[in-house]
């Protein structure tokens, strides 16, 4: 549905250059929710609007249903961005305007008969669950139902794109959920291909099929959520994980609480990974029973993403240290992904014992 080929995006400011956009080549499949995700600056906003030519890239080549939409002249490209409609992150509507009107405006150019034009706009505000607010004014909303009346615009020349451009980022959590519930269900029932770009992982989990991570311009990883999930190979992509399944900060409050972080000097601090049906504890039960290694729980978290469960743990195993790695290795065999977070070297403890300590 959309290609993007070796997309370079440069701003001229200041005779400075700032390269926004680094070589990016992307595909995005039809019917697909795709994620881009990225910090602030990491160029997410240049590249989405690359897609309809709001920005024109310096170099390489957008192709949409296999058009070349740098190749068009203004009244062609025009015709094809009915294809793809977009909402952004502050809404922009027309305060002065009902909700009707901020919906029917973008019908301006249309073909369609009033009566028809009408059942329309009445019906994309009925999809959206905005039924009953046809005759308010956007001051008189709240953010989410802003949100509900953007989409309804954007979707009024039945495009097969949408292109959300941070678009829950100004929403609470709960607000959030609803929208990207929304989006879920517009790409289910229109086939609706979405491109949503985002800073947190949160909303890629919840919604996309797949997502690249950027970092200073440039897509470092692209794959499918849960491969990116399960097997982030990235630093920064690593790092956004974290913050959506809450490890860091567990981790923190453990390695930050006195009781928790000490450690024993047949101790060690883990961290266990899995993705797939098995729960962990059968496995820890086999810990003991094979390795006599005893395993407390500090944290879990179970994540469904797209129907598969990633499961992490954060554990304290006690046992001597030939039991644990033997019981470390087993984990391994069993598809567990482990990581040792703190251990308390045998060694060192024992040159500390005979140095006098
Ligand atoms: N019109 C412009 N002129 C000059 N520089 C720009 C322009 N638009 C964006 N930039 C710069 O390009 C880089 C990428 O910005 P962009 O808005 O695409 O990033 P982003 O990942 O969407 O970040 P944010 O979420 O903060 O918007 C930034 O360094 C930004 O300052």
């Amino acid at each position: 549905m959309i290609r993007l080929e070796k997309i370079d995006v440069t701003f001229k400011q200041d005779k400075k250059e700032i390269k926004a956009v680094r070589d990016v080549s992307l595909e995005v499949k039809k019917g697909e929710i795709f994620g881009i995700v990225g910090y602030s600056g990491a160029g997410k906003s240049t590249l989405v609007r690359v897609i309809n030519l709001l920005q024109r890239p310096t170099n390489g080549e957008v192709k949409v249903r296999g058009t070349s939409l740098t190749k068009l002249n203004s009244k062609e490209l025009r015709e094809e961005r009915k294809n793809i409609g977009m909402i952004f992150q502050h809404f922009n509507l027309m305060n002065q305007r009902t909700i009707y009107d901020n919906v029917d405006f973008s019908l301006k150019y249309s073909k369609l008969s009033k009566a028809a034009r009408q059942k329309k706009v009445l019906d994309l505000l009925k999809l959206v669950g905005l039924e009953d607010k046809v005759t308010a004014y956007p001051n008189q909303l709240s953010g989410g139902q802003k949100q509900r009346v953007a989409i309804a615009r954007a979707l009024v020349n039945d495009p097969e794109i949408l292109l959300c451009d941070e678009a829950t980022s100004a929403l609470d959590p709960k607000t959030t959920a609803q929208i990207l519930e929304l989006l879920k269900e517009l790409n289910e029932k229109l086939n609706l291909t979405i491109v949503l770009i985002t800073h947190e992982m949160q909303v890629v989990k919840n919604i996309c099929h797949r997502v690249a991570v950027m970092e200073d311009g440039k897509v470092i990883e692209e794959k499918r959520t849960i491969e990116l999930f399960s097997n982030p190979e990235k630093e920064l992509s690593q790092d956004f994980i974290k913050t959506a399944t809450h490890i860091d900060q567990a981790l923190e409050t453990i390695l930050n609480h006195q009781v928790l972080s000490s450690l024993a000097v047949d101790e060690e601090l883990v961290e266990l990974s899995y993705v797939g049906n098995q729960t962990a504890e059968p496995l820890i039960a086999d810990l003991y029973s094979k390795f006599q290694v005893k395993t407390n729980i500090l944290y879990g978290n179970i994540e469904i993403i797209q129907d598969t469960p990633i499961g992490h743990l954060i554990v304290n195993l006690k046992g001597n240290s030939t039991q644990r790695s033997k019981a470390l290795s087993y984990l391994e065999t069993q598809q567990v992904k482990v990581k040792t977070i703190k251990q308390t070297k045998e060694k060192q403890i024992i040159s500390l014992v005979e140095g006098g300590f």
